[in-house]
């Protein structure tokens, strides 16, 4: 999608929640959603306004991984309206709480000074995150599995810049890898952190989700009205 259309996708998404996208991506036939769970919101933006942005992702490895590091860092390189994504490699992460294995923080606050310059919309680490303080008061959005005080650099070395990155999640009947693709939407807000990806029917999805909204608002007019929810939604969702 070339960039004024990438412009309006976001800015349509922004108006809505992640709830909103999620009903959307259930339609289409996916059952979880697109839902990223135990991200925690850490830190947002002033109006507290959805998060919105292209995925531009990042992968640690320990010390040990065969692959190289990379040299030169991936901070001086993030995109105008990405959110950026820092994943671990798989054999670092955790089905059960705190969903990681490692306990530095592998994002801090001058990532995120250099991110809000760059005109990035926002950070999801699946991790820690340090420097927490800045972070709140650069109102960045950033969402992480939770906090640390140690930078990464002892333990972990940067892998992957701009490729996909894995996500393990448990789930039933069986755990779970969500893919995350380079440019795919990402969108976040106090429910946490869904994902479409980009060569979804974005179209539809666009069409669908306002439809749902405004069918949605009249049930909770229904509701307020006196009469049953059941009947309502079944009544206000039909043909959608
Ligand atoms: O230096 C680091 O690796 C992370 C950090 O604390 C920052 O970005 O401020
Ligand atoms: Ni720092």
């Amino acid at each position: 999608m070339s960039l004024p259309e990438t412009k309006k996708v976001i800015q349509t998404l922004a108006k809505y929640s992640v709830c909103d996208l999620s009903d959307a991506l259930v339609k289409t036939g996916l059952k979880k959603g697109g839902y990223f769970p135990n991200l925690v919101r850490q830190s947002q933006n002033p109006t507290g306004a959805t998060m919105v942005g292209k995925a531009y992702t990042v992968l640690f490895a320990p010390k040990d991984d065969p692959r190289p590091a990379i040299k030169g860092g991936y901070i001086d390189k993030v995109t105008e309206d990405s959110v950026l994504v820092i994943a671990l490699s798989k054999n670092l992460q955790k089905l059960d709480a705190p969903y990681t294995k490692i306990s530095n923080a592998l994002y801090g606050g001058l990532m995120s000074t250099r991110a809000n310059y760059l005109k990035s919309n926002g950070t999801i680490v699946f991790g820690r995150v340090r420097d927490i303080d800045e972070h709140k008061e650069l109102k960045r959005d950033v969402f992480s599995y939770g906090l640390g005080s140690t930078a990464h650099g002892p333990v972990l070395k940067l892998v992957g810049i701009n490729v996909p990155v894995e996500v393990l999640i448990d789930d039933y009947p069986e755990p779970r890898t969500e893919v995350i693709n380079p440019g795919d939407y990402i969108m976040g807000d106090d429910n946490g952190v869904v994902k479409v990806e980009d060569n979804a029917d974005l179209l539809s999805i666009l069409e669908y989700i306002p439809k749902r909204v405004a069918a949605d608002t009249l049930v909770k007019e229904d509701i307020l009205k006196g009469e049953e929810c059941t009947p309502s939604q079944k009544k206000r969702r039909a043909g959608l």
